[in-house]
């Protein structure tokens, strides 16, 4: 028989047992538990002696990410540390969020995908897979969280620029919901990775004895459109409050999947929309520096997909708000993607290639396409490391006095040129950013501090309006507005020193604006399910969490 009063534990932590409040990362304090509170928890015993201070536990953590030989064991350490103590974690995280967002985010957690199976220990989210057909809804039921908000979902199928990853791109929807609580505040109980796993067309996992998924080739078509379906439904009914963000999928599923699914249920894809909106801003801050406006640019896309036409689409909407038509707005955008410029006489213009088709001859060469059409803005979405060679660079420093150029793909192995490129090419006038981060650079005496144009200044903030608002949908007009705050925070230091966004360190202030910017557009288009008025700063402040631990006594 236990020697303590189980009745009176679960009351207070909602567990039966000392120790299992010691494996619950969301109550696990480790040493920090205090005499008082080991006493009522029943915890003597089971710990060293001597109570310590967070802020010890935090010198310790430090110490000891910073030992490690390498990113990818500095990953595995964090991940071990947000499984064995959620507050810890946050805090950390937080306090060194420039040296620990590119570990549990990109460029690292690419890496971390990619040798999934090698590194597996425990599961994090949940996995749905083809087997499951007809069982979604029982198997979201062994979800122990029941009030879930946010779930990020991936198909595997298109993992940063890293291409099929299968059920290793599990790390993607990990990581962007630890930015969801970092970035946001959301409070981890919340929130639900899941991966779908239909198969994998990537080789090497069909031949990893490892490889933790279905060891088949990726299945399409009904089956797949059919377990998504029921996915959604499921979730519908399940977690009727949550918001879904589509993660990673590859193009040929990622319109679709958003055309069908965002005006049934609350839910977006980030590829498209998150990137449209960190893509946007950057641009609106750049032409601070460019003095230019945004109707008269002209902009060069090397990457014809999910990101590329998401951020196309949200500029003409930018573009339409200040009076101009989306036909005569399209004629400022050429597409290139593998088989050159995106052109009327193509025979592959499906989906949005066809809107965005050119009448100029056909081209492969990106440096003569820059020749011919002019770009103040280059922006790679291509997934294709080093696409912008010398020669393009220089010919938009040649075209342009401040050419702005965007190396968007990830992780930083993707980019279309690295920051250093960009500044020694142009001659310190390019205007870059790019998705993974880059160190500053100093160019002829002068420092750069390259921005980092990447979603994860944009979801976090949307998705913490939208849930608390309860919008009915993701709209446009929430990506644009988050856009334009984004834009608005970044201020003159952050442009002179060459960064077209905030500090990294401001990443919950620009959460908590976009949010409220965010619910006020859900309240003025009818689409917010719980109104908060005047309250939405006030409310929107206490519901984040703070990464402090709680008290038991
Ligand atoms: N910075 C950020 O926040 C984000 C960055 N990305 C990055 O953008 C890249 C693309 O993502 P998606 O648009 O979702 O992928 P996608 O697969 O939808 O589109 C990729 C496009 O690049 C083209 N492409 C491939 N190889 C090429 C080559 N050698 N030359 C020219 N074009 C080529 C493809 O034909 C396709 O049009 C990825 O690396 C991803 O990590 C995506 C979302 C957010
Ligand atoms: C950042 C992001 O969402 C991507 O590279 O896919
Ligand atoms: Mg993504």
């Amino acid at each position: 028989m236990e020697n303590y009063d189980a009745e009176k534990l679960q009351a207070l932590t909602g567990h039966a047992s000392p120790m299992d409040i010691l494996h619950d990362p969301s109550q696990n304090k480790g040493v920090a538990f205090t005499h008082e509170e080991r006493e009522r928890l029943c915890l003597r015993g089971l710990l060293p002696p001597r109570p310590l201070s967070m802020e010890a536990q935090l010198e310790r953590v430090k110490a000891n990410f910073f030992s490690k030989p390498n990113n990818l064991e500095k990953y595995i350490f964090l991940t071990a540390l947000q499984e064995r103590n959620e507050t810890l974690f946050y805090r950390f995280v937080r306090e060194n969020i420039e040296q620990t967002l590119p570990i549990i985010y990109t460029p690292t957690v690419g890496e971390a995908c990619q040798t999934y199976s090698q590194i597996f220990r425990r599961p994090q989210g949940m996995f749905i897979s083809l087997e499951d057909r007809g069982h979604v809804r029982e198997l979201l039921g062994n979800w122990e969280h029941k009030d879930v908000r946010v779930i990020v979902v991936t198909d595997g199928s298109r993992i940063l620029g890293l291409g099929d990853q299968g059920a290793n791109g599990m790390g993607i929807p990990v990581g962007k919901l630890a930015l969801y609580t970092a970035c946001a505040g959301i409070p981890p109980i919340h929130c639900l990775p899941i991966t779908i796993d239909v198969g994998t067309n990537n080789e090497d996992l069909l031949n990893d004895p490892l490889y933790v998924g279905l060891q088949h080739k990726r299945v399409g078509g009904d089956d797949y459109d059919g377990l998504i379906e029921e996915f959604v439904q499921a979730v519908g009914d399940a977690f009727p409050r949550a918001m879904i963000q589509f993660e990673d999928f590859s193009n040929d599923n990622a319109f679709r999947l958003l055309d069908k699914y965002r005006n049934r249920v609350c839910a977006f894809n980030d590829d498209i929309q998150g990137t449209a909106a960190v893509a946007l801003a950057g641009l609106l801050a750049s032409l601070r520096i460019t003095e230019g406006e945004l109707k008269r640019q002209k902009f060069l896309f090397m990457g014809a997909g999910s990101a590329g036409f998401g951020i196309a689409d949200l500029i003409l909407l930018a573009m339409e708000q200040q009076g101009m038509p989306r036909e005569e707005g399209l004629k400022r955008f050429r597409f290139m993607d593998s088989r050159g410029v995106v052109t009327r006489q193509r025979d592959d213009l499906t989906g949005r290639k066809g809107e965005f088709a050119c009448d100029d001859a056909p081209e492969k060469d990106l440096e003569k396409v820059v020749e011919s059409f002019q770009p103040t803005a280059l922006i790679g979405v291509s997934g294709r490391g080093g696409a912008f060679y010398e020669e393009v660079v220089r010919a938009m420093a040649r075209i342009n006095q401040r050419p702005i150029i965007f190396a968007l793909s990830n992780p930083t192995s993707k980019a279309e040129c690295t920051a250093e490129q960009c500044y020694s090419w142009t001659e310190g006038r390019g205007v870059f950013a790019s998705g993974s981060p880059f160190d500053p650079v100093t160019w002829q005496g002068k420092t750069f501090v390259p921005g980092q144009g990447n979603n994860a200044y944009c979801f976090p903030g949307i998705g913490l309006g939208v849930i608390m608002c309860q919008a009915k949908h993701v709209t446009d007009e929430m990506f644009l507005v988050a856009a334009q705050t984004l834009a608005e925070i970044t201020d003159e230091a952050d442009l002179n020193k060459g960064r077209v966004y905030p500090s990294l360190q401001d990443i919950r202030a620009v959460s908590l604006k976009t949010a409220l910017a965010v619910i006020k557009v859900a309240e003025e288009r009818g689409l917010a399910k719980t109104p908060l008025g005047e309250n939405a700063e006030e409310r929107t402040r206490s519901w984040m969490c703070s990464a402090r631990y709680r008290s038991y006594v």
